[in-house]
This record gives structure tokens, sequence and C-alpha cells, in this order.
């Protein structure tokens, strides 16, 4: 039986998925899980679709095991549980495709060498993407491996949408805004058409609230707007990153105050949002349930931020028809869902606070002009598709 990998490489955590070809060639999700914890305690978990675990695992070495040595390990396993299965490619998630890259692709050197460039435009992810690439690369060279870009999904927004207010010559540059979290949209987007037809159809946005966390404006199941830019540092304020800020505060941060690129790099990618307000954690589940100022200070400037932005795209889609939570928080957390919502019963909006409470798939109440959805997302199986469908072009 045939099976595609679809990897999935954060700054901490590597999830992925296997997918086996059924009898019509359709993947169909055998397994799943993550390793998390990558450089502090890193700790892999794997269950089969029914829930079962099929590995739990720990390592001694801990904090010094890189990316390449737990893909290597990963891999390892993989092919022990893959057994009498033949891995036909591994589709992953890179963050940044730029300019050049609208559509899943086939990894070669060359794509390889244009994708390091945009490194720099995604520190937290770009580079961990691109290792799992190389490392898996070193293990099995003749494996098909296909990059599918969270820039992908937006490519196509209207140019308003993906101008910055700076001289025409950057823009042409590529000092734009891309978007990202695009996976999880296409996926919402498809989702959406089967669960309801009607409201696919109309101007919906989509909540991505996870450790990174974004909102898209879509139109017809396209997007239309979203709230990260040139860099997946804009918009909401998310665990670490700190969202939208004025660029005076840049400049400030190095003339006034002497931090080097790097050490503003550092500071707004990892030590800025829930974490760096609340001097906490960057984990909305230890926040919300943390009754100290500090903690209860950054989840109000969360929400308060996150109805901005809605507010933001509410306007440039002309009015709202549907809103779908998903991610971590979003398809979790009742209490920030219902926070957000409350602040919109001026658009018409309501929630049933049982549905909320059991994060149940429609939660807006009865009477509520705005339909509310709760959605998990599903990137590896979007990864998966993307995959499957650039081997069968042969391109
Ligand atoms: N069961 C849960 N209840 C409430 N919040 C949750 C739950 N699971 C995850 N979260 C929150 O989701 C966030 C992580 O989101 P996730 O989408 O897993 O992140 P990542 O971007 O790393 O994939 C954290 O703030 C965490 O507290
Ligand atoms: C683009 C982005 O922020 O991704 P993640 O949510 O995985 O951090
Ligand atoms: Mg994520």
């Amino acid at each position: 039986m045939k099976a595609i990998v679809s990897l999935n490489s954060g700054s901490s955590s590597i999830k992925f998925a296997f997918f086996t070809l059924d009898g019509a060639g359709h993947p169909e999700r055998s397994a799943g899980g993550k390793i998390e914890k990558i450089g502090i305690a890193p700790s892999l978990v794997a269950r089969r679709v029914d829930g079962t675990v099929l590995v739990e695992r720990t390592w001694e070495q801990g904090a010094d095991l890189t990316h390449a040595e737990l893909l290597k390990d990963l891999f390892d396993w993989a092919i022990e549980h893959l057994e009498g299965r033949e891995v036909i490619a591994i589709g992953h998630r890179v963050v940044h495709g730029g300019m050049r890259f609208a559509a899943p692709r086939r990894v070669d050197a060359a794509l390889l060498t244009e994708l390091d460039a945009l490194c720099p435009l995604a520190p937290l992810h770009q580079p961990h993407n691109l290792a799992a690439i190389r490392a898996i690369a070193a293990l099995a060279p003749d494996l098909p491996q296909i990059a599918c870009f969270d820039t992908a999904f937006h490519h196509d927004k209207p140019e308003v949408a993906a101008r910055l207010a700076l001289p025409r010559a950057l823009h042409e540059q590529g000092i734009r805004r891309y978007g990202f979290h695009g996976l999880s949209y296409e996926y919402i987007a498809g989702q959406l058409r089967t669960i309801d037809g009607e409201l696919a159809g109309g101007r919906v946005i989509a909540a991505h609230l996870g450790n990174g966390a974004s909102l898209c404006a879509m139109r017809d199941g396209k997007s239309v707007d979203t709230t990260m830019g040139f860099t997946a540092l804009d918009g909401l304020m998310m665990g670490t990153r700190c969202g939208t800020l004025d660029p005076g505060v840049v400049l400030h941060l190095q003339t006034q105050m002497g931090l080097s690129p790097a050490g503003i790099d550092d500071l707004l990618y990892r030590k800025s949002g829930l974490l760096g307000v609340s001097g906490i954690s960057s984990d909305m589940r230890i926040l919300t349930a943390d009754p100290s100022r500090q903690s209860q200070e950054a989840v109000e400037l969360f929400i308060w931020r996150a109805v901005r932005e809605f507010g933001a795209l509410t306007a440039s889609l002309g009015g709202v028809d549907g809103i779908v939570f998903t991610a971590g928080i979003g398809e979790n957390h009742a209490e920030i869902r219902r926070r957000i919502c409350e602040r919109f019963d001026w658009l018409g909006l309501s929630i049933d606070d049982d549905a909320n409470a059991a994060n149940a798939l429609c939660i807006s109440g009865g009477d509520s002009r705005v339909k509310v959805l709760v959605i998990p997302t599903d990137e590896e199986r979007m990864i998966a598709d993307h995959t499957l469908a650039v081997l069968r072009s042969g391109s």
C-alpha cells in the first residue's frame, strides 16, 4: 500500500501525519502526532486515527537535540511503523514562498536555494522547514519532497491588500504583504463548502488563533485580506510575537536603546506577545487560569487586539456573514471565543453559551445575524492533498 507523510516543522515542534492511499487513490489518515518542546525537553506522541497511542517517548539528551537529530529518530520509527507501506512522497509546510511560489511544487536544489533567501522573513519557521527537507534528502535522496507554501492561498488577493505604503520600488522588490496560515485557511474554506455552501459563498472571517495567530477575510472561499503581512509578525498579538507595531518603536529600540538587529529580532519574535506582556507564559490556557494582574492584562490585550482586527476585516469585506474559529485557541478555548464575540453584539452577533462551552460546530445563537462556527483545522491533510496532486501532475 502506498503512503504519504506530511511534515509541519515549527520553531519548537514537528507535527506529522501519515496517509495511506485507499483503493480510489484518496489519502486516508492512518496516524499522526508531534514532537514538541524541541530545545527544552522534547517528547513525541503519535496516535492512530482512533486515538490509541502508537508511540510515546522522550529523549535522554533532551535540550541538546536538534531538529535534524529528532527527525532522524522520527524517520527510523516511521519506517518501522509504515512497514509494508511504500512511502511515495513527503509533503512539507514551507511558511514563506515569497513572490515567486504561489503553488505547491517538488523540491530540488535550486528551489531550496531560493527558499533559503526567505529565512530572514520567517525566522521561527523557514529555517526549520528547510532543515527538515535537507535532513530527509540526506536520509532518502530519491524520495520526492513537495513544498506547500503558507503564503500561496493569499497570493491572488487584491493588490490593495498586498501593498505597503512605502516607495513603489520596494513593492517590486518583494516588500509587500504576503499573509500566512494559508494551508489552514485553504482547508477551512474547503470544509466550509461541505458544511454550509451558502455561507462559503459569502463574506467570512476565519480566525486561526494558535501560538501564531491571524485572521483571513474570505469572499467566496478566497482570501481578500489578512492580518499577517510581509512576515508572520504582523497583525494579532501572539504567543511570543508582538503583532502590529508602530515602526517607530523599532527605530527607537535600535537608535536610542542600542539593540542590535539580532536583539530586535529576538525581542519581537520570541519575547513579546502573551509571554512578554504577562512575563509568565506564552500559553493561553496558563494565562486564563492565572488570576495575576499581568496574566489578565495579557489576555485582555489579546482580545482587544483581535476585536480591532475583526472590525478592520469586517470593514474590508463590507460586512460579515460568518466567523470561523480554528487552531489551538480557536478550537478549544471557549472563554476567549466568548470574550471576542461579546464585543460584536453591535453587529447582531450572539453566541449560544452551551454550544460554545462544548466547542460545537455552530456556536452562534438562534437569532444571531452572523453565523459563528468552530472548525478544527488540518494543515497536514492539506499538505497530503497537495503532495498527491503535485505527484500526479508529474511536475
Ligand atoms: N484544550 C485547549 N484549551 C484551551 N486552549 C488550548 C487548548 N489546546 C491548545 N490551546 C491553546 O492553543 C495555543 C497553541 O495553539 P496551536 O495551534 O497548538 O499552536 P501552534 O501554532 O504551535 O500549532 C496555546 O495558547 C494553548 O494554550
Ligand atoms: C505562520 C505562523 O505563524 O505559523 P504558526 O502558527 O505555526 O506559528
Ligand atoms: Mg500553528
